[in-house]
């Protein structure tokens, strides 16, 4: 049994023993010997322990079964050591490959420390090739705006200075483009005077010859009938002539405007001490002035870091200021910042960096947008196409609904045309974080305590923002009547309240608080759609059920209006499937008794378990006819 059990086990480790040997070729030929020697110490036990077995089952001859057994093996560890001759072989091709591969690694291991050695030798020289070529363009650029400027002040004017005594002032002096169309107007006003003096003269002949007893009617009557069609004709013709004169005047106007902001920038550049093509921060480039604020100039500059274009905006403080004064701007500054940094949307501008420049200046480097902003584009072409002022207006919206769909919420509370800028692209971008309020979250539904009152622009604020018995309490609403104020220039070329005063006078005559009614000018004509969207349009929701209101009862821009009044039209924007019959809805009167989108309807009742959870909102058309859904309110 003994004998049995040791021949198996040795049989067992013959065949893991081919295994093994397979797994372990590289031990070169000591391992083949001892493979060799426990092969031939197996076949022994083997054929011991085989001959027990064979003894009874087997009745070949003892010396034939040996003979066979032993060729068979044999021939396996022929065909072993030819494997491990093959494997041996490998092995060795795979020595090679590795180590071939290993002094390639090592070479270009080395090769590139060379490259990175020289990249960080190169980089100063390429750093100062690129901000040499950058500077050799901006100073072409600097040039042709200051030829351009030239050339435009002889067709359209220039300051001139006049002096009073001692006192020198500066005045604007026409170009000759002006004084050629105002000779021209002046003749064709000669003209018609004296056309009309001559009408008036075959009038009163007509007259005359009426009282004369003598008259002789007929032809003479017809001679004085055709005069008079050749004055009217000329006079006609003269009014289109004088009409093409003032549209070429008022664009003249416009071109002027244009000179004049161009001339004020180059000249606040010539005054910079930003302009002579400093790297700031070992990193922007500065390039040309793009425009000054109030406290700050804005440059086109490249950052040599990530080789892109940026806007540095260079705040400058007053040195004139107090030391508290100082310390209170930079804290705001670093307020706005920390907002702005943290804003990622592609409709607001990238705040990418702030930096120290010495005690009184600091900068903010933004993400740059080559066109124009939308104050300069309203300059240049006061009224928009309906199209673009939507497509405009809807990109805002995307912006204003992204910084109230953070965790924390934000209001601008700046929204105008100068804090819009446009990429290379033509994407509308909001900028200037700096009157922005975070909405805390314990914030309750009546809004926050405005506490800086008197910021801003007062043309695009809501009434709350001029409440003086109390506190004012805001929220996002007021960016949503910034935004209609927004789209109502764009549409009409004027602002709907207060447009020709002046900020002092709109507080003091308390224009917007007195806002109520938004008056539409007859031309343009524009869609309803986009009436509503400037002036009502907000949308109400109860339970769901997305209202647009339509009618003027409802009247003011939306964070005023924020109140459904009984009687106001409404739209259905959306029905969701819960609110399917007017009965579900008490608080208004619907066209059907099934509730769905476009129908009309009025506001029947305001009692606030009717209401439940109505909300407002503002949205615009878009070119498709679909609603765009921009901010909502809960009541
Ligand atoms: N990110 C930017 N990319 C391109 N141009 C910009 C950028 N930011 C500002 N500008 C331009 O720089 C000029 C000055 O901007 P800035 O925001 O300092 O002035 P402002 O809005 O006119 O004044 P303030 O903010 O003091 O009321 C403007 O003409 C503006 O269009």
């Amino acid at each position: 049994m003994e004998s049995k059990a040791s021949s198996n086990g040795n049989r067992r480790k013959q065949g893991r023993g081919r295994g093994h040997s397979v797994s372990s070729r590289g031990r070169g030929s000591r391992a083949n010997d001892q493979t060799r020697q426990h092969i031939s110490s197996s076949m022994v036990t083997l054929s011991n322990g085989q001959l027990e077995n064979s003894f009874h089952k087997d009745s070949r001859p003892k010396e034939q079964f040996w003979t066979d057994d032993h060729t068979s093996l044999e021939e396996e560890v022929t065909s072993l050591r030819a494997k491990v001759a093959a494997l041996e072989d490998d092995l060795h091709k795979c020595r090679q490959e590795a180590s071939d591969y290993q002094n390639l690694c090592r070479q270009l291991e080395k090769e590139l420390k060379d490259i990175k050695d020289y990249d960080q030798q190169m980089k100063p020289k390429r750093t100062k090739m690129i901000s040499d070529l950058l500077i050799a363009v901006s100073k072409a650029e600097r040039q042709e705006a200051r030829m351009k400027v030239r050339q435009d002040s002889l067709r359209l004017g220039n300051v001139g200075v006049i002096r009073a005594g001692t006192v020198i002032s500066e005045t604007w002096e026409d170009g000759q483009a002006l004084k050629d169309l105002n000779a021209h107007l002046r003749q064709l006003l000669e003209a018609k005077e004296a056309v009309e003096r001559h009408r008036k003269q075959l009038k009163k002949r007509q007259s005359d010859k009426g009282d004369a007893t003598d008259a002789e009617p007929g032809a003479q009557e017809e001679d004085i009938l055709i005069q008079d069609e050749i004055y009217k004709s000329r006079l006609a013709s003269i009014k289109r002539e004088e009409e093409s004169i003032l549209r070429e005047r008022d664009r003249y106007e416009l071109d002027k405007g244009r000179l004049i902001r161009e001339m004020k920038r180059i000249r606040d550049e010539d005054g910079s001490r930003f302009n002579n093509f400093q790297i700031l921060n070992n990193r922007y480039a500065l390039l040309n002035l793009l425009g000054k604020g109030g406290f700050s100039e804005v440059y086109k500059a490249y950052d040599l870091v990530e080789h892109r274009y940026v806007a540095c905006k260079l705040h400058g403080l007053n040195a004139q200021w107090s030391e508290d004064k100082k310390q209170s701007y930079i804290r705001h500054a670093i307020r706005e910042y920390n907002i702005h940094k943290t804003l990622v949307h592609h409709h607001i501008v990238r705040l990418w960096d702030i930096f120290e420049i010495d005690h009184n200046t600091f900068c903010t480097v933004l993400e740059y947008c080559s066109g124009k902003d939308l104050d300069a584009v309203l300059k240049a072409t006061p009224v928009l196409p309906e199209k673009e002022a939507r497509i405009i207006i809807v990109q805002i919206f995307q912006g204003l609904v992204y910084l109230n769909k953070r965790a924390q919420k934000i209001i601008h509370y700046d929204l105008k045309p100068g804090n819009v800028l446009f990429d290379e692209l033509g994407v509308a971008k909001v900028t200037d974080f700096g009157l922005s309020k975070i909405v805390e979250d314990d914030v309750g539904s009546q809004g926050m305590e405005l506490t800086s009152q008197g910021a801003g622009t007062y043309w695009y604020l809501p009434p709350e923002c001029f409440e003086l018995s109390k506190t004012p309490l805001i929220s996002s609403k007021v960016d949503v009547w910034s935004a209609g104020v927004l789209l109502y220039q764009m549409l009409f070329g004027r602002r709907p309240f207060g447009h020709d005063q002046t900020q002092e006078r709109i507080l003091r005559e308390d224009t917007i608080i007195k806002a109520r009614k938004v008056e539409f000018p007859s031309r343009p004509t524009i869609s309803n759609e986009a009436k509503l969207s400037s002036s009502t349009g907000y949308r109400v929701r109860n339970q769901g059920l997305l209202l647009r209101c339509e009618s003027s009862s409802a009247e003011g821009l939306p964070a005023r209006s924020s109140r459904l009044e009984v009687g106001s039209r409404i739209i259905v924007v959306e029905a969701p499937k819960m609110i399917k019959t007017a009965a579900s809805v008490p608080c208004l009167r619907v066209n059907s008794g099934l509730v769905k989108p476009g129908d009309l309807g009025r506001i029947v009742s305001r009692r606030p378990q009717d209401v439940r959870a109505v909300r407002l909102a503002i949205g615009t058309y878009l070119s498709d006819g679909k609603y765009f859904k921009a901010l909502e309110f809960d009541e």
